[in-house]
């Protein structure tokens, strides 16, 4: 009882132990199951909040970096525009106003995937194997590189170096993608650059060059040359003789680099030199230290290194480019940043280029514009001339201005090139550049071109620009058979200059800018007197030569100190007679300029003309010795719109009312109604009527003329066989006559026995009122008639003009020949004057009664196309005038006032 009493006891607490046991392990599983349900939705929340987050800062991330790409490719375009950045297949050189980065390739930036995998968020994006992460990605690099190739979303960045203005490019790692690299550089920095202005020397002692071979075309102009496998030391001491030189010279402490001096003047006096080293082995020390030097001072004077296959050390502006198929490329401005490479430029691109390169060196350099002569907008007319004239006549190769100073030293200038090298071009800018400065008050221009055309015409008004050069007072074209036009502007300067010699003796002075300060009120303006071509005036050995060589002497010697300057340009002075027999006059003309090729203008030794550039001049100011030579590139003034714009803003600023000047045009046949002296003529039965013949040639456009003095001898004859010329100075004769006399002051007679002349004598007859006709059938009446007139004793108390067209054709035979020689002889000193054209000197001779007649009842002529000796009857003295017919220009003669004929220019039909 007692063991089952036990074993009952122990049976119920082993089962109340269960129980509980049992209760206690479903309360556990309940809250195992509690803490399991809250730990998935906990886990759950945590999942979701970490989505939500990267969500965010993928999102951020990839805006960020979009903007990012987007900011350096734009950067980029701003950096490297045109032929710096463009891809090969669209590319071509286009010169940009400042150096820019140049493109090797492309820059793969790193940017946010596009579908991000909780897993494993970033990747690696290769574009070689697109879209397949490689296994073993590292997490710690939380970005993929962005090719547009892959995934085509973020703009493209390229990869720039800077090279010109910059630095050096070392270029390491392939050989065959390093040459492309190389080769793209060269090509961008060519054809982002002016032709010419980069110049690149190759040192390629492996391949001899080959490295360059699609350059090749560049060698001809001197843009490429190659250094021989031995001459690296050589080229690297020149390389440093120029930095030296350009810090010296150049920049001479005024600016830090060429960059800076560009950036501060516009100009580029220095071209770039890239020096291109390819694989140049072991250097030796010397070689090693200048190589160093280059590539710390080289970038500052455009003096640049490309060196491919030999190890540089890297330091600051070297940029070191590793060159890697795919991605493996980098860049040492671009840290880690893997850079795909571009192709090298292809080969067709690479020698078009090259070649228009080559072709634009060889046609020279592009002109200049002529607006770099001229000072600012409100700086003009601002100049003094009381002690000179300067102004700038272009850069000199340095890029420094040369100024060109005519004044007591020197005063005078002589100018020569070969036709075509820029003479005219010369002086045109010279003159804009003057004109400029100096108001009409302060400078003034006497212009004559003996070249046939018409280069000055533009300074005087034409049919289809009114405006003229304000400074201008005379212009002289088409002048080339004009001789005498250069002999009258010498003559009217000598006249100018003895005024001003006078006035400055009157005030005591001795020089021009002691003359303006003692008459601060007169206008005494420098003159610039410019003969084109003179060797045309000093051709030939006769008076007209004579004469202007004595006139240009006195003027060279004496026009310094009285502000006169003489301007003398010539193809070849070299062969000027007349110039070099005189060496007083040549030593005047201590200023000299030498076009390219011009010949004896400077000195003997002096060959700096023959090796100038297209556009260039040499001036010199001390007659053409070496020392004092400057090189000046000339600006382009010839363009006619340029030339236009300056000359209109000038004319714009004259008062109201200047007269413009005065413009001797030889192919223009003169005017009578134009002539100032004609139209001054007025009706007042003068006592001494004039009878105008023609236009000198002269300076003042003044008209040859005769007086019909009551007085023996005064008669004109026009002598010659030239119809239209001799009618048309009996017509002017005719006409200024009857415009000195009221209706009935003067009698008038026209007798025409030519009939080719007949329409021009009857016009004349129409133009004179009252005017007495006869012809061959009633001269009889005229010359009975003037015959008892000439002999009458009654006062003479109106003049008569009797005008005779072919006089030696008049009928009427011995008889009618007495008359005349009656009438020629008496008439003058009762007012009777014969104005006779005579078809031959020979007919006039006869008419006088032979060959040992006296000719004194002629006492003024005018000949046509009769030769000089045939003169010599009519002529004072023993000799005759010098006289070769030209067309439309006569000789005229008048015995009571002339020492010398002179030469006058019919008046055209009016
Ligand atoms: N500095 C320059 N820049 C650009 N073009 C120029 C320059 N100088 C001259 N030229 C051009 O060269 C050509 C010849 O110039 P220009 O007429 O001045 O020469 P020239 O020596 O006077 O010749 P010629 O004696 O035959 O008249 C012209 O077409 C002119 O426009």
């Amino acid at each position: 009882m007692e063991i089952r009493a036990g074993l009952s006891h122990a049976l119920g607490a082993a089962e109340n132990a269960l129980g509980r046991a049992r209760r206690e392990e479903a309360a556990a599983s309940a809250r195992f199951d509690r803490v399991r349900a809250a730990a998935e939705t906990r886990q759950r929340k945590l999942a979701a909040a970490r989505d939500e987050r990267l969500r965010s800062v993928e999102e951020w991330h990839g805006t960020e970096l979009g903007a990012l790409a987007g900011a350096a490719a734009g950067a980029a375009d701003r950096a490297a525009p045109g032929a710096a950045g463009e891809l090969w297949h669209s590319w071509e050189a286009t010169p940009l106003p400042r150096a820019a980065e140049l493109r090797i390739g492309q820059l793969l930036l790193p940017s946010a995937p596009e579908e991000a995998e909780p897993a494993r968020p970033w990747q690696w994006n290769d574009p070689e194997k697109s879209g397949t992460a490689p296994d073993g990605a590292e997490p710690a690099r939380p970005w993929q590189w962005d090719d547009p190739e892959g995934s085509g979303a973020a703009p493209e960045v390229p990869a720039l170096v800077q090279l010109l203005d910059h630095g050096h490019v070392v270029v390491q790692g392939d050989r065959k993608l390093g040459d492309d690299v190389v080769a793209a550089l060269l090509l961008r920095a060519l054809g982002t650059s002016a032709p010419g202005s980069v110049q690149v020397i190759g040192y390629d002692p492996e391949h001899l060059g080959g490295g360059l071979a699609g350059f090749a075309a560049l060698a001809p102009p001197k843009v490429l040359t190659f250094v021989a496998p031995n001459g690296l030391s050589a080229l690297l001491d020149d390389l440093v003789g120029h930095v030296r030189r350009i810090n010296e010279t150049v920049l001479a402490g005024e600016y830090s680099s060429l960059r800076e001096l560009h950036a501060a003047t516009k100009r580029r006096p220095e071209p770039w030199r890239v020096a291109v080293l390819l694989g140049a082995g072991e250097l030796n020390r010397h070689e090693r230290t200048q190589l160093e030097r280059l590539l710390r001072t080289g970038a500052a004077c455009g003096v640049h290194l490309i060196v491919h296959g030999l190890a540089v050390d890297p330091g600051p502006g070297i940029e070191c480019v590793t060159a890697a198929p795919g991605t493996d490329a980098r860049m040492s401005s671009g840290g880690d940043l893997p850079v795909r490479l571009d192709p090298g430029p292809p080969q067709s691109v690479l020698t078009a280029t090259c070649r228009q390169i080559a072709e634009a060196v060889a046609a020279g350099p592009a002109p200049v514009a002529l607006d770099s002569l001229l000072p600012e907008p409100g700086e003009q007319w601002r100049e003094s001339s009381a002690t000179g004239l300067t102004a700038p006549l272009g850069d000199s190769p340095q890029g420094t201005r040369v100024l060109v100073t005519l004044s007591d030293y020197p005063p005078h200038a002589l100018i020569a090139g070969p036709s075509g090298t820029g003479k005219t071009n010369l002086i045109y800018a010279w003159m804009g550049a003057l004109a400029s400065r100096y108001s009409p008050a302060e400078l003034a221009f006497y212009l004559l071109d003996f070249k046939e055309g018409v280069s000055f015409a533009r300074f005087a008004p034409g049919r289809r620009d009114q405006s003229w050069l304000p400074h201008v007072r005379l212009v002289g074209v088409n002048v080339n058979t004009d001789r005498e036009f250069g002999l009258a502007l010498l003559r009217f300067l000598g006249a100018e200059l003895r005024r001003r010699a006078d006035a400055a003796k009157q005030h005591e002075v001795t020089n021009l800018a002691e003359l303006r300060a003692e008459d601060p009120d007169g206008v005494w303006p420098r003159i610039v007197a410019v003969v084109d071509e003179f060797q045309v005036l000093l051709a030939g050995r006769d008076a007209v030569t004579t004469e202007a060589v004595d006139l240009l002497e006195d003027l060279a010697r004496r026009g310094r100190s009285q502000g006169i300057h003489l301007v003398l340009a010539s193809q070849d002075i070299s062969g000027i007679e007349a110039l070099w027999g005189r060496p007083a006059l040549v030593a005047q003309f201590t200023l000299r300029i030498a076009l390219p090729r011009a010949r004896r203008v400077l000195a003997e030794q002096n060959t700096a003309a023959e090796s100038l550039p297209r556009y260039h001049a040499v001036v010199n100011s001390d007659s053409g010795a070496i020392e004092a030579n400057q090189i000046v590139r000339v600006p382009a003034a010839g363009d006619r719109e340029q030339w236009g714009a300056l000359q209109h803003r000038l004319w714009r600023r004259l008062p109201a009312g200047e007269r413009p000047p005065r413009l001797f045009d030889g192919d223009v046949q003169p005017r009578l109604a134009d002539s100032p002296d004609f139209r001054a003529l007025t009706a007042e039965d003068s006592p001494a009527p004039v009878a105008l013949l023609g236009e000198t040639i002269d300076v003042l456009s003044r008209s040859a003329r005769t007086v019909l003095r009551r007085a023996p001898g005064r008669n004109l004859a026009v002598l010659g066989t030239r119809v239209d010329e001799a009618c048309a100075v009996l017509a002017t004769a005719g006409r200024s006559l009857a415009a000195q006399y009221s209706r009935d002051g003067a009698r008038f007679s026209i007798a025409c026995f030519d009939q080719d002349a007949r329409a021009a004598a009857e016009a004349l007859h129409a133009r004179i009122p009252d005017c007495g006709w006869y012809d061959a059938s009633n001269a009889e009446w005229l010359l009975e008639d003037v015959a008892v007139e000439a002999t009458a004793a009654w006062p003479a108390d109106r003049p008569h003009f009797v005008l005779l067209y072919a006089a030696d054709a008049m009928p009427g035979g011995k008889a009618a020949g007495d008359q005349l020689r009656t009438v020629l002889r008496q008439g003058p000193e009762r007012r009777l004057h014969v104005l006779g054209w005579w078809r031959g000197a020979g007919l006039l001779r006869d008419a006088l009664g032979g060959p040992a007649s006296r000719t004194d009842p002629i006492g003024a002529w005018v000949a046509l196309d009769v030769h000089g000796s045939e003169l010599a009857p009519f002529y004072p003295g023993t000799g005759a005038p010098n006289w070769y017919p030209r067309p439309w220009r006569a000789l005229h003669f008048d015995r009571s006032v002339h020492r010398g004929a002179e030469v006058i220019i019919p008046y055209g039909a009016s």
